[in-house]
């Protein structure tokens, strides 16, 4: 029987100055960026909560505890690194992830191609099952505010042996 798990993650973080604004292991250019103990790369964070979810690990707070200074200001590609370690430490490999980070501002689409090459690498799968969308949420609520950035993600695994 093939076994396939599936899990969702959705992180916020808040817009602020003089922070980078960094979405998917890529740094984009912007008057502000996004508030975090790590370098607060709310994509990210949806996908490893999403891979956690699908294996029922918990989240990434009970992983990296934002109190922990070993992950003040750390890349968050590397925090993925360690959860696709528990991941495939279980006998799963990633099947596909779909995700959207919505944002008023700026405009995603030129960074999408850079973020998909990033993630594939990191998920060890192939850009062709890595999905990153952008949507504004047409000025309503705190997005459209531009207060924050929100991203969900929703990821498959498949048993490595089963394939
Ligand atoms: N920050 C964003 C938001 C959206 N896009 C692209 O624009 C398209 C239209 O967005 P709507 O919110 O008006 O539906 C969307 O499909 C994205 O391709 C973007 O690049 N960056
Ligand atoms: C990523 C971690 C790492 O300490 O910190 P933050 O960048 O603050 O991000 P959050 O989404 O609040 O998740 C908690 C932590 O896991």
């Amino acid at each position: 029987m093939l076994s396939i798990k599936v899990g969702i993650g959705y992180d916020v973080h808040a817009l602020v100055a003089e922070r980078s604004l960094i979405l998917g292991g890529v740094e984009i250019p912007h008057e502000r960026g996004l508030l975090g103990h790590s370098d607060a790369d709310v994509l990210v964070h949806a996908i490893m909560d999403a891979l956690l979810g699908a294996l029922a690990l918990g989240d990434i707070g009970g992983h990296f505890p934002d109190h922990d200074p070993k992950y003040r200001g750390i890349s968050s590609l590397a925090l993925l690194e360690h959860v696709m370690k528990l991941i495939e430490s279980q006998g799963y490999r990633v099947g596909n992830l779909d995700s959207i980070v919505m944002a008023e501002r700026p405009k995603l689409a030129p960074f999408i191609s850079k973020m998909r090459f990033n993630l594939s690498r990191t998920m060890h799968i192939e850009e062709a099952c890595v999905s990153v969308k952008a949507t504004t949420t047409e000025r309503l609520g705190f997005v459209g505010r531009e207060e924050g950035i929100a991203a969900q993600a929703i990821v498959s695994l498949k048993k490595v042996e089963e394939e």
